[in-house]
């Protein structure tokens, strides 16, 4: 796991960009799955930003939603697709039809998420898999749980997740109870791995991230510790609580793999 610690969210933002803008100059028809929610935002607006001043080319690449809010239609306001709409596809020059994300409107879910899964395999797998986190330690909707789905499937949201979430919504009462969301199995799949925190209220999910060294479905993203290519990329204000309650070896900081 490689970590690195940022001055604030807009270093965060301008490296995380970096490192996806050098992954689609590299593969220009690069298969990318992006995460929604606050953390995300400034990483957009920095791509669209190379998009606009940099020509950087987003006319071959492919681009998945994580995860959807069953049944929350693309035209939702609040639905994950919408949320890359309005943030990035919108304001770049993507193909929509290389945009993708799982029917949560779909008769049979089961089915629906099933073709997702293959969807994914006929592109080819997925190159780089950029997640967010949330407070329980959940990485795309994959909350804790006795057992993890490998597969993309339809997953019932935590009570912590619903209550994080609603300061998106008008009510608690309006936020769905469910989201389809690629299973941990997919995630680990990925080529490439970037996970952004932001902020002092991860501190403490990012401190057990970075200091635990066993794996369980109770806290998802440890399952991180099984890939091979992941990169933490965190605030200092998330870093914080690792930093002054570092009983562990201090993770590896290198600022060279940015540019490398
Ligand atoms: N399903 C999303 C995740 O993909 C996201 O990573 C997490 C953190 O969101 P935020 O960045 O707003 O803290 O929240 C949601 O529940």
């Amino acid at each position: 796991m490689h970590v690195f610690i940022k001055k604030d969210y807009q270093e965060l933002s301008r490296a995380a960009a970096a490192m996806v803008a050098a992954a689609i100059r590299e593969r220009p028809d690069l298969v990318a799955a992006l995460p929604t929610g606050g953390t995300p935002v400034g990483m957009l607006r920095e791509l669209v930003r190379l998009h606009q001043t940099e020509g950087l080319d987003f006319s071959k690449a492919r681009i998945l939603n994580i995860d959807e809010y069953v049944p929350l239609g693309p035209d939702h306001p609040q639905s994950y697709y919408r949320y890359l709409q309005e943030f990035l596809y919108q304001n770049v020059n993507i193909n929509q039809t290389n945009t993708f994300v799982p029917d949560v409107r779909a008769a049979d879910l089961q089915a629906a998420c099933a073709a997702y899964d293959q969807r994914i395999a006929g592109l080819g797998g997925i190159d780089l898999m950029v997640l967010g986190i949330g407070g329980d330690g959940h990485i795309g909707f994959n909350e804790p749980a006795a057992e993890l789905s490998a597969d993309t499937h339809v997953a019932d949201l935590s009570a912590e997740t619903i209550r994080d979430n609603s300061r998106f919504f008008e009510t608690v009462a309006e936020v769905p109870r469910q989201a389809a969301t690629m299973g941990v199995g997919v995630i680990l799949q990925a080529r490439k791995i970037l996970l952004l925190a932001s902020g002092r209220s991860k501190g403490a999910v990012i401190n057990r991230l970075l200091t635990q060294r066993t794996v369980t479905p109770h806290f998802p993203a440890s399952l991180l510790l099984l890939h091979r290519d992941v990169t933490v990329m965190v605030d200092e204000a998330a870093a914080a609580a690792e930093i002054e309650g570092a009983n562990e070896p201090t993770p590896v900081i290198n600022e060279r793999k940015l540019s490398g």
